[in-house]
């Protein structure tokens, strides 16, 4: 068996195995498509090259999961949000899942979806690495947008923009059928958190960035810096001994690149810049899980197949892929 990749996984004990959930859920926000992502994602191929090429062994059990089942027939708006309790049903089966392949010492590898499912990812992955090596994870979080809205600062109602807030505790909900289930075990810091790419933040959201100093990397950062000083300053600020989850909504590159998402906003990254962050997550040797959430195949008709494609090379870079 070939090994994934000369770098050597410093939080994973089952280096080899990659745990894989395919999520078909779209309810996050309002436009159909994006739970057909997924099965797009691995007819293109990605599953396949990471076996192949990279020498994974996957631990998949070939669904893509819809969890119809566990969706209400009816789930009226509550503090403003838009199918809480389908989202909050849907988040934390999603989060077991995760949390049973990451506490058994593996990468998870999690295909959205909209970004209201890293509740479930981030969640799963945090618990699973406290309990396993007694540490508090990060996320770096690449994306358009900050998706930190509580359900008040939100204008939209559409919880992929507000997972954020759910995970650092910034949005509180004691209803557990309503994100109450996410307890501190499963909570992430704001000090650990590091945005790259953001370009249209709410105001409420630029409130909350600077009233708790997070940090963030905007497009202007990398304009000003280029990408490899801004990832130096990205990892600078997570340190070397620090689990790193990496949470890539494909709206981070512009759409030139993903043209195929709900919520594309001009002046975005390249896919070489978008490459080259996951490039650099993977050879802190510190990756626990990646989520690759927002490619909606359904929304452009040409740029579905570039978009798959530019979504496929990020996870495939993350992952350990080089190009020499
Ligand atoms: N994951 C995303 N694409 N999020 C877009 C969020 C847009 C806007 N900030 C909102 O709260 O609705
Ligand atoms: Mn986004
Ligand atoms: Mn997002």
């Amino acid at each position: 068996m070939t090994s994934p990749s000369t770098i050597k996984p410093k939080f994973l004990s089952k280096s080899n195995e990659l745990g894989v959930i395919a999520v078909g859920f779209s309810g996050g926000q309002c436009k159909p498509g994006v739970d057909a992502a997924p099965t797009a994602l691995i007819s293109a191929g990605l599953l396949t090259q990471l076996k192949e090429d990279l020498g994974y062994d996957l631990f998949h059990d070939n669904t893509v999961h819809s969890y119809a089942s566990i969706i209400p027939a009816s789930d009226p708006d509550y503090r403003n949000m838009k199918n809480p309790l389908a989202v909050s049903a849907v988040t934390q089966r999603l989060s077991q899942q995760v949390y049973e392949h990451a506490q058994q010492g593996r990468c998870v590898l999690t295909l959205g979806g909209d970004h209201s499912i890293a509740i479930g990812t981030i969640s799963g992955t945090a618990k699973a690495i406290r309990e396993r090596l007694n540490r508090e994870m990060a996320v770096i979080w690449v994306d358009a947008h900050a998706d930190i809205n509580t359900p008040e600062s939100s204008e939209s109602g559409n919880i992929h923009g507000m997972p954020v807030a759910f995970l650092t505790g910034l949005a509180v909900e004691e209803r557990e059928d309503v994100f109450g289930w996410v307890k501190a075990d499963q909570k992430i810091s704001v000090k650990k958190l590091v945005y790259i790419g953001l370009r249209d933040v709410d105001r409420g959201e630029k409130e909350i960035l600077r009233d708790h100093g997070i940090k963030a990397f905007s497009m202007h950062d990398i304009d000003k810096h280029g990408i490899g000083r801004v990832m130096e300053m990205a990892l600078g600020h997570i340190g070397t001994d620090t689990p790193i989850h990496l949470s890539f909504d494909v709206d981070a590159l512009d759409p030139q690149w993903a043209p195929s998402t709900g919520t594309p906003v001009r002046g975005g990254l390249t896919l070489r810049e978008g490459d080259f962050i996951a490039e650099c997550v993977h050879e802190t040797g510190s990756l626990v899980a990646m989520d690759l959430v927002e490619v909606n195949p359904s929304l452009e008709a040409v740029g579905a197949a570039e978009t798959i494609r530019a979504g496929c090379s990020l996870v495939r870079c993350a992952l350990g892929d080089t190009l020499l």
